[in-house]
């Protein structure tokens, strides 16, 4: 049995929740974005953060999003992470962290190299570091795109924080995924969905069992 960190992004109704949870999910993610097709209302959100609460790590993934409206997401689901996937300054992140007293991850988007020093500087000031495929070309979205990069750019990484690797993982691929990489913790969306936003149960359930044979 692998002892990889998992998180399920973008969960939408309760028996994909359940189906998380009850696989051995370590951390959920709720999606604040409107335009993705994993987005939640505040009400759903906080049926879906109850049901995880004490079981996995909620996590609430926000783009670029005012204080107003971390603050009602945080006074209202109480999630114990907030994820920033747009281009929110690291400036930003130390300052949610102190205003809400939750963890915060930061996205840092890769297609190459290069782009993993930018992760530098945020992980002075965010718990982890969630290192996602930059989206193609012409997508409205900063993640969920289902595309991968080059695993092995993360080998060796020496970030002094824990980092998680995402971006069109799936069943199939995970394994590999984890043993070119290296990595502790892995993040997927769209490879356990059927349909662009609609989980499916027996692909978390796929997923997390790829997850542990690894
Ligand atoms: O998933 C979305 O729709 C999304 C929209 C806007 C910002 C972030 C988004 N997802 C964040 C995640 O953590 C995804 O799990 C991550 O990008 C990997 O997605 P995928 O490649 O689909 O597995």
């Amino acid at each position: 049995m692998s002892d990889i960190k998992v998180k399920i992004c973008g969960l939408s109704t309760e028996e994909t929740m359940e189906a998380a949870l009850d696989a051995g999910a370590d951390m959920v993610g709720l999606m604040f974005f409107p335009k993705s097709p994993r987005h939640v209302s505040l009400s759903d959100a906080c049926k879906l953060a109850d049901m995880a609460r004490d079981r996995a790590e909620i996590v609430a993934v926000t783009v670029d999003m005012d204080l107003d409206g971390l603050s009602r997401i945080k006074e209202l689901v109480a999630p114990d992470t907030f994820q920033f996937h747009g281009s929110e300054a690291p400036e930003a992140c130390a300052a949610a962290k102190v205003m809400h007293g939750t963890g915060v991850m930061k996205a840092v988007s890769v297609a190459a190299k290069e782009d993993l020093e930018k992760a530098l500087y945020y992980s002075v000031v965010a718990d982890r570091i969630l290192f996602d495929a930059k989206p193609p070309k012409g997508s409205d979205l900063p993640g969920g795109n289902g595309v991968s990069y080059d695993w092995s750019l993360l080998k060796d990484l020496d970030l002094k924080k824990p980092f998680m690797l995402s971006g069109g993982l799936n069943a199939d691929n995970v394994a590999e995924a984890i043993r070119v990489s290296g990595v502790k913790e892995v993040d997927v969306s769209s490879g356990v969905e059927r349909d662009k936003g609609v989980k499916d149960s027996n692909l978390i359930r796929a997923f997390m069992a790829a997850v542990k044979a690894a």
